[in-house]
C-alpha cells in the first residue's frame, strides 16, 4: 500500500464529522491493505509511530528536502526507514538520523511530507482512532463489531488482529483466546465522588484499598512466570520478587491482575516515585531489589489451571483468587452484601477511612456481580480518592531563572480531547525535587519541537500525575477552566498520553 493512500484517508477522517463515513473509509483502507502492513497502517492513523520514539527532533525536520514527483513510497518503506532511523546510536547519531529523514522525506511527494512531518512531530494524534478501526476492519471482514473488540483485549493488539483477520478472515477470531503468557489489556475504574455514591451505583459490591503501585499481570505456566505492565511491556527480569511469588502458589498454571508497591516495614506505602524507579530500571535489578523489595499485592484472577475466568462474576473471581493466593499477597477487602443497610454502609466508609490511615490512597468499589471486562473503564469499578489528582500530558516547558536555571521547570498541562488534541488546563512549576527536574529537562528535550528561548514546545507525549485544589473558570484557557494550586506529584511513564484525562473528566471536577 503506498503512503499517499494513507495521506488521503487520514486527511478525510479528520475532514469528516460523520463516524459512520469515518468507519466506511476505515474499511475501504483495510480492504486495499495486506495483512503485513495492517499494523503500520493502524498506527499511523493513528498519528502513532510504530517505533514509539525515533528520536528526531524538531531542529531535524525543520529542513524539508524538495518533493518527489510521483508517489512511490509502500507503508513498508516507511516503516523500515523509520525503525533504521530509531537504530541509530552512538557518536554522530544525531547527523546520520538528519541524513535518513532527508532520504525518506526526498523520496515522498509534498502531500506525502506533510503526512510525514506531522506523524514524526506527533501532530496527527487521533485519539479515538482505534475504536473506529475496530469497526472498519470489522465492516471490511464482515465480522461482528464486538466480537473484533474482544479479540483484541485478548489479542493485547489491534495489529496482531488486523493481520489475522485480513489473512484468514472472521475465522481467525477464535485463535484469540486468553492465554497463559500473552497479556490482556487490564480493566480500568471510572471516578465516585465518594464511597456511598459507589455504593448507590453498584449495588452489591466488594470495597478494596487502592495501593499507589504499578499494575502487574502476572503469568504463570508451570516454571515460566512473564510479568507485564499495563501497556503490556514485559517486565519480568526487573521484578524478580514476582516470579518468586509466582513459582510458590499451588497451582500449574495462573494470570493474576495485581499492584506491586514498596512498603516500608510497618506496612505503609512508600512513595510512588520510588516504586515507579524499581519498575523503571533495568540497571542491577538485585541490588536494588535488595534496597527497595517490592511487593506484590493482587486483587484478580483472570485464568487458573487453563480454566479462563473472565466472565465469571467478580464475586466467584474472588473465591478463586482466596484460594489461590495467600493472604498477605491479596487486597484487603471488605464485602458490602446489601448497601441499602446503614450498617454496611458506615462499615464501608470506615474500612475507606482506615485504609486512608494506613498511608493508602483511597478505595475501588467492585460490583460483584460483574465480569472482568478486558480494556475497558466499565462502571463495574469505580475509585474513590480525596485527594483530586489528574494525569496530563506535557505540552511545553519553560526555562527555569535563578537556581533553575538550565532546567526546563514550568510544565504546561494538557487534557485530551475526544479528537485527540489536548486543551491547556495551565501550568505548574510545584512539587518538582531536583532529580525530576533534571530528569524532565532531558526527556523534554528530546521531544522538543521548538524552543523560542523561553518556552521549549514537545512532542505531546509525557504523562504527569498532577495533584490540585479545584477548578477555576478562565477565559484565558481553551477548555474555560485552570486548575488551582495544580503540583506535580509525578511523572507516569506507565500511562501513554492516549491514556490521560480527558476535558470531560477535568469539568467533571466544577463544583
Ligand atoms: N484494589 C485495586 N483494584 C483495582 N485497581 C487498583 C487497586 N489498587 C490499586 N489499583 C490501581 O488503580 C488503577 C485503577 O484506576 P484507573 O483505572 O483510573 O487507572 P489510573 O488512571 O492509573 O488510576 P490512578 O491514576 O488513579 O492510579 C489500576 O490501574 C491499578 O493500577
Amino acid at each position: 500500500m503506498l503512503l499517499a493512500e494513507i495521506a488521503q484517508v487520514s486527511g478525510r477522517i479528520a475532514a469528516t464529522s460523520a463516524r459512520s463515513e469515518k468507519v466506511a473509509l476505515l474499511a475501504g483502507l483495510f480492504r486495499d491493505a495486506e495483512p503485513d502492513e495492517a499494523p503500520v497502517v493502524i498506527p499511523y492513523l493513528a498519528g502513532r509511530l510504530p517505533q514509539r520514539r525515533i528520536g528526531v527532533g524538531w531542529s531535524t525536520l525543520r529542513h524539508a528536502p524538495a518533493p518527489a514527483g510521483r508517489a512511490t513510497l509502500t507503508v513498508g518503506e516507511v516503516d523500515r526507514a523509520l525503525s533504521a532511523i530509531a537504530a541509530v546510536t552512538g557518536p554522530g547519531a544525531q547527523g546520520e538520523r538528519k541524513r535518513l529523514v532527508g532520504a525518506l522525506l526526498a523520496a515522498a511527494t509534498a502531500e506525502e511530507q506533510h503526512f510525514l512531518l506531522r506523524l514524526i512531530g506527533g501532530e496527527l494524534r487521533q485519539g479515538a482512532l482505534d475504536a473506529l478501526a475496530v469497526e472498519g476492519l470489522a465492516a471490511a471482514v464482515g465480522a461482528p463489531p464486538q466480537e473484533v473488540r474482544r479479540a483484541v483485549m485478548l489479542g493485547g493488539s489491534l495489529g496482531a488482529v488486523a493481520r489475522a483477520l485480513l489473512a484468514a478472515g472472521p475465522a481467525a477470531l477464535a485463535g484469540f483466546r486468553l492465554e497463559v503468557g500473552r497479556p490482556v489489556l487490564p480493566m480500568l475504574a471510572h471516578s465516585a465522588k465518594d464511597v456511598d455514591e459507589a455504593l448507590d451505583r453498584l449495588g452489591p459490591c466488594a470495597v478494596e484499598e487502592k495501593l499507589d503501585g504499578i499494575r502487574v499481570q502476572v503469568h504463570r505456566d508451570g516454571g515460566t512466570v512473564r510479568v507485564y505492565t499495563r501497556t503490556l511491556d514485559e517486565i519480568t527480569e526487573r521484578l524478580p520478587e514476582l516470579t518468586a511469588a509466582a513459582l510458590d502458589l499451588p497451582v500449574s498454571s495462573v494470570v493474576l491482575d495485581g499492584e506491586v508497591i514498596a512498603l516500608d516495614p510497618q506496612g505503609r506505602p512508600r512513595p510512588f516515585q520510588e516504586t515507579a524507579g524499581r519498575v523503571g530500571s533495568r540497571l542491577d535489578v538485585a541490588a536494588a531489589g535488595t534496597a527497595l523489595p517490592l511487593s506484590p499485592v493482587f486483587f484478580d484472577v483472570l485464568a487458573v489451571d487453563g480454566r479462563e475466568l473472565l466472565e465469571l462474576p467478580a464475586a466467584e473471581r474472588h473465591a478463586v483468587l482466596a484460594r489461590v493466593v495467600p493472604g498477605p499477597l491479596r487486597v484487603r477487602r471488605l464485602v458490602v452484601a446489601d448497601p441499602a443497610e446503614q450498617r454496611d454502609r458506615a462499615a464501608a466508609r470506615e474500612f475507606s477511612a482506615e485504609v486512608l490511615r494506613r498511608g493508602h490512597e483511597g478505595v475501588v468499589v467492585k460490583a460483584l456481580d460483574a465480569p472482568y471486562s478486558a480494556g475497558r473503564r466499565g462502571a463495574s469499578w469505580l475509585k474513590v480518592k480525596p485527594v483530586h489528582t489528574l494525569d496530563l500530558v506535557v505540552l511545553a516547558a519553560e526555562w527555569g531563572h535563578g537556581r533553575r536555571r538550565g532546567k526546563l521547570s514550568n510544565l504546561h498541562l494538557g487534557a485530551r480531547r475526544p479528537d485527540g488534541s489536548f486543551a491547556m488546563l495551565g501550568k505548574t512549576f510545584k512539587g518538582m525535587t531536583d532529580a525530576m527536574l533534571t530528569w524532565q529537562t532531558e526527556r523534554l528535550l528530546g521531544l522538543a519541537l521548538n524552543d523560542d528561548g523561553f518556552v521549549v514546545t514537545v512532542r505531546p507525549e509525557l504523562v504527569v500525575e498532577v495533584a490540585f485544589d479545584g477548578l477555576q473558570r478562565s477565559t484565558r484557557y481553551p477548555a474555560g477552566v485552570t486548575l488551582r494550586f495544580a503540583r506535580v506529584l509525578g511523572y507516569r511513564e506507565d500511562k501513554r498520553a492516549e491514556e490521560a484525562d480527558t476535558v470531560e473528566t477535568v469539568l467533571g471536577f466544577l463544583p
